[in-house]
């Protein structure tokens, strides 16, 4: 049945409308993003966690440090977070809101699987304004840096070389990211680990891994090579064996060959 210039011109405007929707998600998506950043700087997961995983705006602010003319503003930031499905929320008593742990905020809190310290990587000064200026990178001729080292004008292990805060920062993030990624790899797809009896983690950082992959499996001599900045602050109180040496060079003998989150910087290497 065709449709009235009326309908037409509804149908063309609501178009418009869910396009200009479509480019503002785009646009403001950071916001989610800086709100969870804002969450993790004030500890908001763990004053939540310490009420017994929900807690009410009051009650997070006694284990929060702001100025107290900004509770109304927290306020707000709670409801990017419930919107987002960082934080649960429900109406308490008093009709005072009632915040709770979600799946996704129960991996910010406790000693056991925490992302925090990779998400706080990810969202730092350093990685986030690497990216500030890709459209002016692409404006550049190959063979160019990286889009990180157009931006900070060193590549990230010569950053994390030189800078002892953003090394430490970068290496706790991969340990974070690695122990609770590895802890699901070793349940679920342990097969692979079986039959082996020495690995070495190639560029293993501080070796979240291979620390996994040795409890799980403690026949296995595990070795871990990385940067000779990195294996300086390796932990000492281990079975596995750090090893200093750059991996283009040569890499210690093993039956098995790990690589984790390395791939990129190999297509870089050898085509650019
Ligand atoms: C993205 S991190 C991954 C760390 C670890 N595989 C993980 O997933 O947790 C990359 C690691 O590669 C190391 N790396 C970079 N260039 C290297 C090289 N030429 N030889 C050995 N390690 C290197 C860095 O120091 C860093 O620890």
């Amino acid at each position: 049945m065709a449709l009235s210039k009326k309908q037409h011109t509804s149908t063309d405007q609501q178009a418009v409308l869910d396009a200009q929707l479509l480019l503002w998600h785009h646009t403001m998506g950071y916001v989610k993003s800086m709100a969870l950043k804002a969450a993790l700087d004030l500890s908001i997961p763990d004053a939540v966690h310490q009420h017994g995983g929900s807690a009410t705006l009051p009650q997070i602010v006694t284990k929060v440090t702001l100025h107290p003319s900004k509770i109304p503003c927290l306020r707000r930031l709670m409801r990017v977070l419930t919107l987002t499905g960082v934080f649960s929320v429900h109406a308490g008593g008093d009709d005072e809101p009632v915040y709770g742990l979600t799946p996704a905020s129960r991996l910010l809190v406790g000693s056991g699987m925490n992302v925090t310290p990779f998400l706080t990587l990810m969202l730092g000064t350093v990685f986030v304004s690497s990216l500030f200026d890709l459209g002016e990178w692409f404006r550049h001729e190959l063979p160019d840096p990286s889009p990180f080292k157009f931006a900070h004008g060193r590549h990230i292990w010569d950053l994390a070389d030189h800078d002892a805060s953003f090394g430490k920062l970068f290496d706790d993030g991969m340990v974070a990211d690695s122990s609770f990624i590895m802890d699901v790899v070793v349940k679920e797809c342990g097969d692979v680990f079986q039959g082996i009896s020495s690995l070495v983690d190639v560029a293993g950082g501080l070796g979240g891994a291979t620390q996994t992959i040795a409890k799980a499996f403690p026949h296995v001599e595990c070795s871990v090579l990385d940067l000779p900045h990195v294996v300086a602050n390796a932990p000492t109180d281990t079975d596995v064996k750090y090893i200093a040496g750059d991996m283009f060079e040569s890499i210690p003998s093993a039956n098995s060959v790990f690589l984790k989150v390395y791939a990129h910087i190999i297509v870089k290497s050898c085509s650019c």
